[in-house]
Parts: structure tokens; sequence; C-alpha cells
């Protein structure tokens, strides 16, 4: 076993709207010396065409997802839309860890602090836990969001509203990454994830 599959690494990105989250999951998966995998997160909402259970989401009807709530099965877990809800549930996480698997997901802020609260429970994921907040100007994430041509004037105003909640948040974050073009945040989060080995090695 190599020093890597012992100390597997579980790393969590974070940050505003159109900040670079999935641009920078998706290049680390990609990369397959890496050894990253995404994790696979829960929802109630229902598969589009194509979709595989067990593959791109955990598919649960809205009473199984109640039930692993309360069962306390999920280490996070939102309502989004106001009637969907997504999760991660701990056996998404906690399993290939275990069998030494690099991890990495796209979570929001408050999803990086209940994460944090489970660590007590969890040892694997205390010890494997690397949260990374990725910074942005407003001036560049209102420009990323109207490049990205996906959302009405209102959208983009509560977009930016949120974002700057969520920038009062980077502080807690021992990591980060000021963000500027692609590569050169990829470079960022290349450099976090080895210093993080490094600590752990
Ligand atoms: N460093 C960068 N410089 C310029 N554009 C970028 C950079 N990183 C990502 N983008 C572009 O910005 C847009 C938002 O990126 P992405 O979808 O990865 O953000 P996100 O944080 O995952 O967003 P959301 O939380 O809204 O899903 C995309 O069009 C992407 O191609």
């Amino acid at each position: 076993m190599t020093a890597q599959n012992r100390n597997p690494l579980f790393v969590v990105i974070a940050g505003p709207t159109a900040s670079g989250k999935s641009t920078l999951c998706e290049r680390l998966v990609k990369e397959p010396q890496l050894g990253f995998e995404r994790v696979i997160t829960t929802t109630t909402r229902a598969p589009r065409p194509g979709e595989i259970d067990g593959v791109h989401y955990h598919f649960l009807s809205p009473e199984v997802f109640e039930e692993k709530v309360r069962a306390g099965e999920f280490l996070e877990w939102a309502w989004v839309h106001g009637d969907r809800r997504y999760g991660t549930l701990a056996s998404s996480v906690i399993e290939p860890l275990s069998r030494g698997q690099n991890l990495v997901a796209n979570v929001d802020v408050q999803g990086v602090a209940s994460l944090r609260a489970c660590c007590p429970r969890f040892p694997l994921l205390a010890r494997s836990l690397v949260p990374v907040f990725i910074n942005i100007t407003p001036e560049e994430l209102q420009q990323r969001i109207r490049a990205r041509g996906t959302d009405d004037e209102a959208e983009i105003a509560r977009r930016m509203a949120t974002a700057e909640k969520e920038r009062a948040a980077a502080s807690q974050f021992e990591h980060q990454i000021h963000s500027g073009s692609r590569d050169e945040d990829f470079a960022a989060l290349l450099e976090i994830i080895e210093q993080a080995k490094s600590h752990r090695g």
C-alpha cells in the first residue's frame, strides 16, 4: 500500500456561485495520476434521461431520504429550490476513504460547517478533510455569471448577495485560492493538495 493510500484526502471545495468549483473538481478527477474520485451525492430529484443511480447520484424517494436524515446517516444535507433535498451520506465518503480512495466534492459553506461538525464521529473524515475556499472579487464574479449566460438580472442580484455572505465565511478556511486564470486556480489547488499530503505523510 502506498503512503497516499494510507492517508487519503477528502478535498472539499467551497466558494461563491460561479467561482469555479465545478471546473476545479472536474479537472482534478480528469487527471488519473492524482487518484481523485468525486463523491457521489444523494438527491430526491428524479433522474434525468441517462443518469444512473449510484453513478451520477444516489436517487432516493423523499420518504427514504427523510428516514436516513433521522437515522443520522447524512454528513450534510440541504433543501434546494425549496422542494428538493440534496446531501452527502456518510457511507459515500467513509467507505471510499477506508479503501484509500482520494475524494473531492463541491459543497456550500454551510455544508462544510456540517462536515466539520461530523468529524468527532468519524475519525477518518477528521484525518482526511481538506476544506478549500475559492475567493473571487465581486467584479470578476459578476463577469463570470454574465459570461455563463444562464441567469436573468434578478437571479444575478440574488447570487451576488449570497456570494457576499459566503465571502464572510472565507476566514474560517485554512486553505484559500484567490481566483485568477483557470490554470492558476488549478495550480493553486495542486499546491494545497501537496501541502496536505506532506502534513499527513
Ligand atoms: N479561473 C477562471 N477564470 C475564468 N472563468 C472561469 C474560471 N473558472 C471557471 N470559470 C468559468 O466560470 C463559470 C462558472 O464556473 P463553475 O461552473 O465551475 O462555477 P461553480 O462555482 O461550480 O458555480 P455554481 O456554484 O453556480 O454551480 C463557468 O462558465 C466556467 O467556465
